[in-house]
């Protein structure tokens, strides 16, 4: 039986999908190449070029393959962009999983893990966050990723079908030998947009923001290596084959760096200079976002590997410089 994969092409679908088929796992990947690229998906796996939204051709996907566990990373995902384009969000996040649930009520496949974010939380009353603190996103994005989960629950006491949300904080890095990468494009996220100054793609990095309540007054982030949630991924999905009940979870290191934090990090790793400069702040950022990943230890018996920041940069560097 296969696990399928929405959203293998993209960014954390396909090193997801690297490590599957590393554990010997067969791998279906839907996917609609809006942001991901076909160069990202691994040889070994079938891939259905498509859109979740279409029940025809998701039907056909579902017929033609033997489907146990489903891999839901296919969404729109930028935090700014979603303030613009809320209904664009709408659409493909919620809109895509109504689709996606009757898709699975139809075949009768009952187990989902499933990509949220810690942006569901919005800007949080504690730090560290743990799962059951209050929900009040800042941003559609957060908003529609919520409301996805919400619909699991509800579709949970309808149809049985089992489900885990992974409320990543930001991910980042890439694959150990530099095969695969983060691609975005247009890229927003930090990490590569800092690397593009050393690399000589662009020669300024922006700051969004130097008077948030925080040390240096830079937004804080917890910074997740990307192996660390493909290997979260497999072990969420086998929690829920092992009749486990459906569950939130957060994916992060526990620690946070700000905006600055990271570029002097990636000043050390590149070993080259990196030109600052400080621009208005981006509506719907939170000031400080950290992970307490206790029950991600506890229950999946999962734990990051990668917990220095230098290190995790290092293996982004290493995947630009290979791909230049
Ligand atoms: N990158 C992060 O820091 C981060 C953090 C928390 C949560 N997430 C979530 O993780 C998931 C993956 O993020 P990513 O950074 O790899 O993004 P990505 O854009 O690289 O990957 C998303 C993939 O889904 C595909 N896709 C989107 N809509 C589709 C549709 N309707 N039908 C078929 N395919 C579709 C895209 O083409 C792309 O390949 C997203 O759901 C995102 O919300 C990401
Ligand atoms: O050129 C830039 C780009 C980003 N930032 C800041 O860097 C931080 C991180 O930004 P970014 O890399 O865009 O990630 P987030 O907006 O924090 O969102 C990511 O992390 C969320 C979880 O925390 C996920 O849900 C989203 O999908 C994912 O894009 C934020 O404070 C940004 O304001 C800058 O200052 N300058």
């Amino acid at each position: 039986m296969s696990i399928l994969v929405l959203g293998g092409a993209g960014y954390i679908g396909s090193h997801t999908v690297y490590k599957l088929i590393e554990k010997g796992e067969d791998i279906v990947i839907v996917d609609n190449l809006q942001t991901g690229f076909e160069k990202l998906v691994h040889p070994k796996a079938r891939f259905y070029k498509g859109d979740i939204r279409d029940l025809q051709f998701m039907d056909e996907v579902f017929t033609k393959e033997d489907i146990k566990g489903i891999i839901h990373f296919a969404a729109n995902s930028l935090v700014g962009e979603s303030m613009t384009k809320p209904l664009d969000y709408y659409d493909n996040n919620v809109y895509g999983m109504i689709c996606l649930l009757k898709i699975m009520k139809k075949h009768n496949v009952k187990n989902i893990v499933f990509s949220s974010t810690a942006a569901t939380y919005g800007d949080p009353k504690k730090i560290p966050i743990t799962e059951d603190d209050e929900t009040n996103p800042t941003n559609t994005y957060g908003e529609t990723k919520l409301a996805m989960e919400k619909m699991m629950k509800w579709c949970e006491k309808a149809y049985d079908i089992k489900w885990v949300a992974l409320r990543y904080f930001n991910a980042c890095g890439a694959h150990e030998d530099g095969i695969i990468g983060e691609l975005h494009n247009p890229e927003t996220h930090l990490i590569p947009l800092v690397l593009q100054v050393p690399l000589g793609v662009r020669d300024t990095i922006y700051i969004f923001g130097d008077d948030y309540d925080t040390p240096d007054g830079t937004c804080i982030r917890d910074y997740i290596h990307v192996n660390d949630l493909a290997e979260a991924h497999f072990k969420a999905l086998n929690y829920l084959y092992d009749g486990n009940e459906s569950n939130i979870f957060n994916l992060g290191n526990g620690e946070g760096f700000s905006v600055l934090e990271i570029i002097n990090a990636a000043k050390e790793v590149t070993n080259l200079p990196i030109n600052v400069e400080i621009s208005p702040r981006r509506p719907g950022d939170p000031a400080r976002l950290i992970a307490n990943n206790k029950k991600a230890k506890e229950l999946l018996n999962w734990s990051p590997e990668y917990t220095d920041i230098k290190k995790i940069i290092k293996t982004a560097w290493n995947f630009y410089l290979k791909n230049k």
